[in-house]
């Protein structure tokens, strides 16, 4: 079993379940906000998830390494299964489940550190102590984040000093440093300009390769050139899901067409 399947001690677990969700649901207060929504999320894969504003596509996102939790009044119904357990049984060690789920926001949130402290603080904080470790987790966290080359001779310098696009790819490495499984990325690339962005998406095809990744994207172009699966949220409710070249040329449901034609939404 791998390390998420040991998170929840007395969880039930399911197998073939390595990453999906199964009719979950997620309210704030009595307002259902995600409504039954069943999402594979396979292997080696990026999956978008896109739809107009105000349809449930952060709520979902966050929900899947329980951010949700830290909202006052939300709540989840339906299962997140990983590794064939569920990440809301009781017992699930959450600093574990982030550790493996990592995530990026929309906007760029170094901490008031130095680049190097920046993507060290993870490691430190599960147990990694020796220098010449560290300095390794460092390297290799910014080279697979392909923010090495750009930063290797100032590491002691405040992280905040960055470009925009800099402290973005400085919060990919972070999130990368204490070894995810699956990363979720909120419109990661909505707050960059062109170059930033391009840079971003190539480093999401290359980060395919060794994990899943979830993101969520107003931008239809960014998704059709970076996904293999899509997903289109409407009001909550999943109105299509499929491999991302069929949903973008000869989608089965005439929402989804009016949507990704822009002559809705
Ligand atoms: N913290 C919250 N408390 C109450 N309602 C919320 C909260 N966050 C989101 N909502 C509501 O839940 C619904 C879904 O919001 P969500 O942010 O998930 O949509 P979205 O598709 O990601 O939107 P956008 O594309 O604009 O970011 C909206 O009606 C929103 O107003």
């Amino acid at each position: 079993m791998s390390a998420i399947a040991t998170l929840a001690a007395g969880a039930v677990a399911k197998s073939g379940k390595s990453f999906e969700t199964e009719n979950l649901s997620v309210f704030y207060g009595t307002y259902e906000a995600v409504k039954g929504i069943s999402l594979p999320f396979p292997k080696n894969t990026v999956t978008a998830l896109i739809g107009p504003s105000g349809c449930g596509k952060s709520t979902f996102l966050r929900s899947l390494n329980r951010m949700n939790d830290e909202i006052s009044g939300a709540k989840t119904k339906g299962n997140i299964w990983i590794d064939g357990v569920d990440i809301n049984a009781p017992g699930t060690d959450v600093i574990k489940l982030r550790q493996k789920i990592g995530m990026v926001w929309q906007k760029p949130n170094p901490f008031y550190k130095s680049i190097y402290d920046n993507i060290a603080f993870g490691p430190r904080y599960h147990g990694v102590k020796g220098k010449k470790d560290l300095d390794e987790i460092v390297e290799s966290s910014l080279r697979r984040a392909a923010l090495w080359d750009e930063v290797k001779d100032r590491l002691k310098d405040s992280a905040l000093a960055l470009s925009g696009g800099q402290q973005q790819r400085l919060c990919i490495a972070r999130a990368l440093s204490v070894d995810p499984q699956i990363l979720l990325l909120d419109e990661p690339a909505s707050a960059l300009d062109p170059v930033s962005t391009g840079k971003i998406e190539e480093l999401i095809k290359e980060l395919r390769e060794e994990l899943r990744i979830v993101i969520v994207t107003h931008n239809m172009q960014q998704a059709a050139r970076i996904s293999d699966y899509t997903a289109y949220f409407y009001l909550g409710t999943l109105i299509e899901y499929g491999r991302t070249d069929k949903l973008f040329t000869t989608p089965d449901n005439t929402m989804t067409q009016e949507y990704i034609s822009g002559r809705f939404g």
